[in-house]
């Protein structure tokens, strides 16, 4: 079973190639294993590159690939993205092989380590044995759990003929706030390597809404789209879908838009799609989280005093998200105030579907940004972004080990 090691040695706090060095490779020696090939990122987008000269190398062996990725949920992306496009040649040309990932958290957030491997109550160091859950579970022969993809195309027009793009994403698709989050986070990544940037980069946003139309479409077992109830504290069906009409479609104002696969949480601590684990999906969906400001009972127009308003209302969403995913149980009170009581309207629609469709308004800029696992693309005026979470096949597709 050939063996990669690949780290990123510039992503979070830069100490991937440390870590390898002192504690993966010793550990993956005493373990029995032999690496076949140690490669260090050297730009964006090498580790696909690293990932599918190594596939093409191997092309003899018919089993899975291993990978021992020290990197983020980006770098991991891009060896997803990357092998899924790749024109593979040879005996593997149609076939593209396996990929188990044993993963070592390296990034900024690590949503998907963090997820799979919960970590400690905040303010405990993460320590060495944390960083190694995945290679022991490797070295032991232990599980491994297939990942769900997120297929997103981005169309244009069908006036200019263009041919649609695909993205994938393993972790998160979103729209609105936490698209325009990591779209400005990004320039303050130099000066605030840390999770810091996330937070200022919201503050600069938080007074914006968007104004797209959108379509929820069901997963293929469950047959209808799906909305949590607070109330029973389980998934029902959504009052607008059923067998025989199961689209239900949505407008804005958006605060907040954001699809996750695999993941519970952004980072270790902000659990923004907490159902995820909590009522683990049997299919692949999305699990995704909408705020629209008109749900509030006292908000029924669109201005700049209604926005600046509103900017508590979607702090006290995001603040709860840090608190193990409170945010999901919040209603509005007949004056609009968050409660955990009564029966007033959620304040988040949480929603469990096979897909989605993201029509932005044309004049609405901002509405156009989309990010798939933190890279921001531009759905082009008159465009759509349709998503869709998809199941690895038998023979191929990306499993992680637990
Ligand atoms: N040698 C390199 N120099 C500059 N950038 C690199 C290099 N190697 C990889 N990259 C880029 O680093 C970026 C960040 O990596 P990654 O997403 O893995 O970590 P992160 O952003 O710190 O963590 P997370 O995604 O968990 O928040 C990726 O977009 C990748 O393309």
């Amino acid at each position: 079973m050939p063996l990669l090691v690949i780290y990123n040695p510039v992503c979070g706090d830069s100490t991937a190639k440390s870590f390898f060095e002192a504690s993966v490779l010793p550990r993956l020696e005493s373990g029995g294993k032999v690496v076949d090939e140690i490669a260090a990122t050297e730009s964006p987008g090498h580790a696909g590159k690293i990932l599918v000269d190594f596939v093409q190398k191997h092309q003899g062996s018919s089993g899975e690939i291993v990978v021992v990725l020290g990197s983020g949920d980006g770098t991991l992306n891009e060896c997803i993205t990357t092998l899924s496009s790749a024109q593979l040649t040879g005996a593997r040309a149609g076939a593209p092989p396996r990929v188990v990932f044993v993963l070592v958290p390296s990034g900024t957030a690590n949503a998907l380590y963090s997820t799979l491997f919960p970590p400690p109550l905040e303010g405990t160091t993460l320590d060495a044995a944390y960083r190694l859950k995945s290679v022991e579970s490797f070295l032991a022969g232990s599980k491994t759990i297939p990942i769900t993809l997120a297929i997103t195309t981005l169309s244009s027009p069908p006036s200019t003929r263009k041919r649609p793009q695909a993205r994938i994403s393993a972790v998160v698709v979103s729209t609105c706030l936490h698209a325009s989050i990591l779209k400005d986070s990004e320039v303050l990544r130099k000066e605030m390597p840390g999770l810091d940037r996330f937070k200022v980069a919201a503050e600069q946003n938080s007074k914006t809404w968007y104004n797209s139309s959108v379509k929820l479409l069901p997963a293929a077992v469950a047959e209808v789209v799906q909305i949590y109830d607070p109330s029973t504290k389980t998934f029902v069906d959504h009052p607008e879908s059923d067998e025989e009409d199961p689209i239900v479609d949505i407008y804005g104002p958006f605060a907040y838009f954001l699809a996750t696969v695999n993941v519970d949480r952004l980072e270790p601590a902000f659990m923004i799609s907490p159902l995820a684990s909590q009522i683990p999906p049997t299919e692949a969906v999305c699990d995704l989280v909408i705020v629209r400001p008109f749900c509030s009972p006292i908000v029924s127009s669109d201005t700049p005093e209604t926005r600046a308003a509103f900017v508590k209302t979607l702090w006290a969403v995001l603040g709860a998200a840090y608190r193990n995913g409170s945010h999901v149980d919040l209603k509005y009170d007949a004056k609009g105030e968050i409660t955990t009581e009564g029966d007033g309207p959620s304040v988040v629609e949480y929603i469990r579907c096979g897909g989605w469709e993201w029509i932005p308004d044309d004049e609405d800029e901002k509405a156009h940004f989309l990010c798939n696992d933190g890279a921001i693309s531009t759905i082009e005026k008159e465009g759509r972004a349709v998503c869709s979470a998809a199941a690895p096949q038998d023979n191929s597709g990306f499993l992680v080990h637990v």
